[in-house]
This record gives C-alpha cells, structure tokens and sequence, in this order.
C-alpha cells in the first residue's frame, strides 16, 4: 500500500446528491480528473441524474462557483447557533436548471461538492496566489454552509506532475477517483 493516500472505506452513495465545479484551464488534466471523480461516484451508487457538473473559467472562480450553488440565505455559519445547512439546504430555492452547463433535473440540497482545479506554476507569483485564495475560499464555504467541499485542485509545479496526478499516459495515479470517494463518504456522514 501506498505510503499516501487515506486507507480506502466503503460507503454508499444511492442516496446522495452531488456537484461537480471544475475550472477550465489545462482542460487536457482536467478532463480525466473529472471522469475519474464521476466513475468513483457511479461506482458508489451515486445516480448519474444526481450528479450536477458545472465548469467555470480558472481556479480562481471555483470559491464563486461553488457558493452560488447556495441561495444567500443558506450561507450562514452554523456556529452562530442558525439553523443548519441541513434544514436550510433542504428547503433550497436554488434553481440550479438556470445555470449553465447543469445536468440538474431539479434544485435540491447537495450533500457535497467536489471542486476541481489544475494550477500549474509558471514564470511569475500569480500561481501562489490562486492557490492559496482558493484552497481557503473553499475551506470557507464548506464551514459557511455545512455542505462537505473536497479539494480537487492540483497545486503542481510542472507538466509532468500533473499528468501524473491525472493518471495520463500511463503514469501515475487519477486523484479524481480519490476525491470521488471522498465526497461520497462525507456526504454520508453529513447524513448521519
Ligand atoms: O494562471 N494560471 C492558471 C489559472 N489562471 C486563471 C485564474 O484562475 C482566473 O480564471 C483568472 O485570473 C481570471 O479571474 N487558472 C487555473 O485554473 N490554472 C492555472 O494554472
């Protein structure tokens, strides 16, 4: 077994609802990230009609992209004695067939979003930024809605480290399965 990776549990899905949020860029990693992260999600009995995948342009959008996924009012923090994202999520106004690219047959609480990114570092500092921006932005929102967000977002320094994240060309190992059962097995046990 490998030295990485959480040791692998069982949970099933049937009863979940998910969100997808990729960005854009670098869309030849993405792209196996985000089959990955659904195969997994299929695997564990996820409905594919309760999978939602939506895309924004870079990193950067996706804290955006996966707050308006909540209508305002379910973005309390539940810390402050609100009610909680559970009852506020099961009431959700959200009509998530007006966005673009949804899948959604129909607004619904999420059980977990999954959001997924591949930042690779270039010349300058921009790449620092992003990063850090968006792992805590998306830290933010799941404290702020009590809705599990897995961190998709590949922080690499080359090329060849993100193929090797995506699985491509034989090398490596797809991160996406992993995210996938990831939200999965949070998205149970934000129901228990
Ligand atoms: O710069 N490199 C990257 C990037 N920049 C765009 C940024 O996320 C945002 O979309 C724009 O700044 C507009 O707000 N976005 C990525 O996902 N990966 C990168 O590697």
């Amino acid at each position: 077994m490998s030295l990485k990776g959480p040791s692998p549990q069982h949970h099933e899905g049937s009863a979940l609802r998910i969100a997808i949020v990729h960005a854009r860029w670098n869309e030849t990693i993405i792209e196996p990230l985000v089959a990955g992260a659904k195969e997994k999600l299929l695997a564990c009995g996820v409905k594919e009609s309760n999978i939602v995948v939506q895309s924004c342009p870079g990193s950067w959008e996706l804290p955006i992209a996966v707050q308006r996924l909540f209508s305002a009012s379910q973005i309390q923090n539940t810390a402050t004695g609100g009610p909680s994202a559970t009852d506020l999520l099961a009431s959700s106004t959200t009509d998530l067939t007006s966005l673009p690219g949804s899948s959604a047959s129909s607004a619904g609480a999420f059980d977990a979003i999954i959001a997924v990114g591949v930042l690779i570092k270039g010349e300058t500092m921009h790449f620092e930024y992003i990063a850090e921006s968006t792992c805590q932005g998306l830290m933010r929102v799941q404290l702020d809605t009590g809705v599990p967000v897995i961190l998709g977002v590949l922080t690499v320094l080359n090329d060849e480290q993100a193929k090797a994240r995506a699985g491509v060309e034989g090398k490596g190992h797809n991160h996406g399965e992993d995210w996938g059962l990831a939200a999965v097995e949070m998205g149970v046990k934000r129901k228990e």
